[in-house]
């Protein structure tokens, strides 16, 4: 495998077993430098065990991986390691000490650090002005970025985070999205793993699809994960002089004149909604196409399948990708 810098990771063929069971089976990561990375997939998908082997605390059972442009198993490794942060696990922080000297206290038990590592991290989590507080006053937000900080002492190029946002309050998981992109701005490269496609919907530029243990997609987001549907409610035009249709009736009135169109739409109906598999920009044709029936679109919304459809329709699509063997 060729060392390319372009990569902050770089997988060939990565497969761990577990006895039995095939935790990573042929996996192909390629995880651009400089973008914010999500790795999304059911619990139990392979996303830990995936880390724990580029973190280089779990060996593989095959294939090659590169960090940082150099390969495990080279004397390099470990400095390319030093230029990883990463939360894993949640620290176990001591909860009547300041934010800042629980960040002193953790990150020195690696290695020195010096003040000014400190604030910077603490600087980069929002938390400079609060990290004289006890921790125990921390909000569940706060905890986490106090955790994110701890992965970013000392500047590294790469920040891992595996899940980061499980266990928080709706408030918290705000915060800790907000910082994601906010570190993905300022140029480091952040590797985020989530059980949520909305999440790396909403905060990652990348996206790697991991279903049993296997990379069933990977690419932009804007790619892979754009709404593949419109759904759609209608209402009797205005002024049509027809008696006023049932609004079910009418859903299946609008559904025919759809489907007649040009380029044929498959279309469902969901009670008096109508779901139409067109991308949004298609959404004028549909509206148009109503109106010059006398049918008027009340609501029209991107949708796609839910996340679980999604995750079945990818998996189906790889050939060995639907199940374990
Ligand atoms: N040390 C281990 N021994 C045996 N099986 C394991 C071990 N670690 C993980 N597994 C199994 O490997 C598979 C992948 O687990 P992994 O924890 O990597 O998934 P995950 O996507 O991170 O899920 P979660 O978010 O629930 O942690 C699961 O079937 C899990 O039970």
């Amino acid at each position: 495998m060729g060392t390319e810098a372009s990569w902050a990771i770089r997988t060939v063929g990565l497969a761990k077993r577990f006895g039995a069971i095939r935790a990573l089976d042929s996996v192909d990561l390629r995880v651009p430098a400089g973008c914010i990375y999500g790795f999304v997939g059911p619990n139990g998908s392979g996303k830990t065990t995936a880390i724990a082997i580029v973190l280089g605390l779990m060996r593989p059972s095959e294939g090659q991986v590169e960090l940082l442009g150099e390969p495990l198993g080279s004397r390099r490794y470990a400095d390319a390691l030093s230029q990883v942060g990463a939360l894993v696990q949640a620290p176990a922080f001591y909860p009547f000490l300041s934010g800042r000297d629980n960040l002193r206290v953790l990150a020195a038990s690696r290695r020195p650090v010096d003040e000014r590592e400190l604030d910077e991290a603490l600087d980069r989590v929002g938390l400079l002005d609060r990290a004289h507080r006890r921790y125990q006053t921390y909000s569940l937000g706060m905890r986490q970025r106090l955790a994110i900080a701890l992965a970013l002492v000392g500047r590294p190029r790469l920040v891992i985070l595996d899940e980061p946002t499980n266990g928080l309050d709706p408030v918290g998981i705000q915060e800790v999205r907000q910082l994601v992109r906010e570190l993905g701005r300022s140029g480091l490269t952040v590797f985020l793993s989530s059980h949520l496609l909305h999440e790396v919907e909403q905060v990652c530029d990348e996206v790697g699809v991991i279903v049993h243990g296997r990379l069933v997609a990977q690419g932009p987001v804007a790619q892979l994960l754009r709404p593949r549907g419109l759904r759609l409610r209608v209402s009797a035009g205005p002024a049509n002089g027809r008696p006023a249709a049932r609004d079910g009736q009418l859903a299946r009135q609008a559904a025919a004149h759809l489907e007649a169109l040009p380029w044929r739409p498959r279309v469902e109906l969901a009670g008096d909604a109508l779901w139409v598999e067109a991308p949004p920009e298609r959404g004028a044709e549909l509206t148009r196409a109503l109106a010059q029936a006398g049918i008027w679109v009340s609501e029209m919304v991107p949708v796609r399948s839910t996340l679980e459809q999604y995750f079945m329709e990818l998996a189906a699509a790889t050939p060995g990708g639907n199940g374990r063997p």
